[in-house]
């Protein structure tokens, strides 16, 4: 089960969470989230270990600024919060992995995850919320039963340590990774260390 730590922003939490050896961390380029990375230290970033995919999060972002922070920072993967299209999600995939993110209730349609075959690497399966992302809140997971595609995805939305040890559950051929945020943290986009310590024991004794 791959691990990913989403929502990071102070140099010294960065390198603190990147010493777990998290296999994604994320960072939010997002100016309504409270984890906008306003500051996000380049130098920190560029010195992360090269097995650590470094993400770049956006909600509907000008493709030309995604590429240019993608440069700037030189992350491996963008993963996409909004409204983005199977053709721009194509066009980044281009350059780099693409991890698409879809907010899931019990209304949510699967059949329009098909036009995105081929043109992502991972699917992210995070709670509906008006915020885009970072609700602290689960969905009901019973709603897998219905994805059948060979794409890969993250579940994400809420995980906790009340929650993490029902994952093994969840039997999807597909699940391929967890995505731990705001459940978390001491403070919005500081992560504990010591939470995140427990949560990647139990993962991987999984
Ligand atoms: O975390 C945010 O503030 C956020 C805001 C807007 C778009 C995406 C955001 N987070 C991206 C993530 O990958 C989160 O980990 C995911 O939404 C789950 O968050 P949480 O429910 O807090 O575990």
């Amino acid at each position: 089960m791959k691990i990913k730590v989403c929502g990071l922003r102070e140099a010294g939490n960065i390198e603190a969470v990147a010493a777990l050896k998290p296999d994604f961390m994320g960072f939010i380029w997002y100016a309504q989230s409270p984890r906008y990375v306003y500051r996000l230290p380049e130098t920190v970033l560029r010195s992360l270990p090269a097995n650590i995919i470094k993400t770049a999060v956006f909600v509907n972002e000008h493709i030309d600024i995604v590429r240019a922070l993608i440069h700037q920072f030189d992350f491996n993967a963008v993963q996409l919060h909004g409204q983005e299209s199977p053709e721009y999600c194509a066009e980044l995939k281009q350059e780099v992995q693409v991890l698409k993110a879809f907010g899931l209730d019990e209304y949510f349609d699967f059949e329009q995850l098909k036009a995105y075959v081929g043109k992502v690497d991972y699917f992210l399966f995070d709670t509906k919320t008006e915020k885009h992302g970072g609700s602290g809140r689960i969905f009901n997971w019973d709603v897998l039963n219905e994805y059948d595609l060979d794409v890969p995805f993250f579940l994400s939305g809420g995980l906790s340590l009340d929650n993490l040890a029902e994952i093994k559950n969840i039997k999807h051929p597909a699940l391929y990774g967890v995505d731990l945020n705001s459940r978390f943290e001491t403070a919005p986009g500081i992560k504990s260390i010591e939470k995140l310590k427990q949560a990647f024991a139990l993962l991987k004794s999984q």
